[in-house]
């Protein structure tokens, strides 16, 4: 029903840091509209009080005044201090209309949760201290002339009206620091899938496969062997240079995807680097790795890729208790490397 109220502002998405003070700003100024309204009615209709009516009215132009003046320009510092002022003025200006009584001094406990969120830490400590200040300074002089307190209803309903809007600030402070949150969570999981992707294809990463492999090796025993594959294109530069680099990029990520369709789904296929691929095979033996290594060389040369007949050459090797990370990839490069000698198309076990 209010959404004409609340203007969503384009420089202001909602992970921007202002968006929150944007949406306390309406929400402020919808209350003291809505207050300086009602209060204008009352007294016309009800009290006949046409000066307070006035200075009700004043208000109500106020504050409608700054609500137009933040639609029409987003300036969120101006605003924030705007209202703060406003709603910090309005409760000042009761406390010392009722001479400091109990009831209304629980209005200035509103001032800091507005000051801090709008102003931030500096500007927040400052306003909440001089409006603690003033209420100090209006009890002193209380004290002075030996004023007994009281409580009426209105007095009651005064301190209904500020734990209710306690609550709501609270609610909205709340809301504010868990959508951050939430919002920070799905940045980091982004971050952290960018920073394990390879961009062009899509797969894991030189820096993902080592992690991924270090811990893979933690799990190796007897029973539980590793393999690794190496795998790279042949000639893969003639596509370059007769199709262009984009061709040639275009050719990675259709083989890429090829590659993960062809291996077995505990399989993990990378990037490695270039127009190299690298497959950790866990629970497999050299042997078997072997058989998978053949199988995928003869799937790839048997089929066209983004419309080029492609082959690939594997060297393969499996864990041994001396291995390194370093030594293990190294030894399935020496095959890739004697596969490429003996004509390509093969694969070699190193
Ligand atoms: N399009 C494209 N080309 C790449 C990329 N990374 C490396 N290359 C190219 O891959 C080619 C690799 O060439 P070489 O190392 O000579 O190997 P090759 O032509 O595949 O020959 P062999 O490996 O000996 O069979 C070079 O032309 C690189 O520019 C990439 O991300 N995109």
């Amino acid at each position: 029903m209010l959404r004409f109220w609340f203007k969503e502002f384009p420089q202001y998405p909602c992970d921007h840091t202002d968006y929150w003070r944007t949406r306390l700003i309406s929400y402020a100024l919808l209350v003291t509209t809505s207050y300086f309204l009602l209060l204008t009615i009352i007294n016309i209709v009800t009290f006949s009080n046409f000066s307070l009516a006035l200075l009700d009215g004043t208000g109500l132009l106020f504050s409608l005044g700054i609500f137009a003046w933040f639609r029409a320009t987003g300036n969120v510092t101006v605003a924030s201090w705007a209202v703060t002022i406003m709603v910090t003025a309005l409760i000042l200006l009761f406390v010392t209309s009722a001479k400091g009584y109990s009831h209304s001094l629980y209005w200035a406990t509103l001032v800091p949760p507005f000051a801090f969120f709008l102003l931030g830490r500096k500007f927040g400590t400052a306003v909440s201290t001089f409006t603690f200040f003033i209420c100090v300074l209006v009890v002193y002089k209380q004290m002075e002339t030996q004023q007994p307190g009281y409580f009426a209803f209105g007095s009651l309903l005064n301190v209904i009206e500020v734990s209710v809007a306690h609550i709501l600030l609270f609610r909205f402070y709340e809301q504010a620091r868990s959508s951050a949150y939430n919002t920070l969570a799905i940045r980091n999981t982004e971050i952290l899938q960018l920073a394990e992707t390879d961009k062009l294809t899509g797969l894991f990463n030189r820096e993902k496969l080592e992690s991924t492999l270090i811990t893979l090796l933690s799990k190796v025993d007897e029973q539980h062997p590793l393999s690794v594959m190496l795998l790279d294109v042949d000639h893969f530069k003639k596509i370059n240079d007769q199709y262009g680099h984009f061709e040639g990029d275009k050719v990675l990520r259709v083989l890429a995807k090829k590659l993960q369709e062809l291996m077995r789904e505990e399989d993990v296929v990378a990037r490695w680097g270039g127009e190299e691929f690298v497959v950790l095979c866990a629970t497999t033996s050299l042997e078997k790795a072997m058989q998978l290594a053949q199988r995928i060389r003869e799937d790839i040369a048997k089929q066209v890729i983004s419309g080029h007949a492609l082959t690939i050459s594997v060297g393969v090797a499996q864990y041994v208790p001396s291995d390194s990370l370093d030594s293990l990839l190294g030894r399935a490069d020496v095959g890739l490397y004697q596969a490429k000698n003996n004509g390509r198309n093969s694969v070699i076990a190193a």
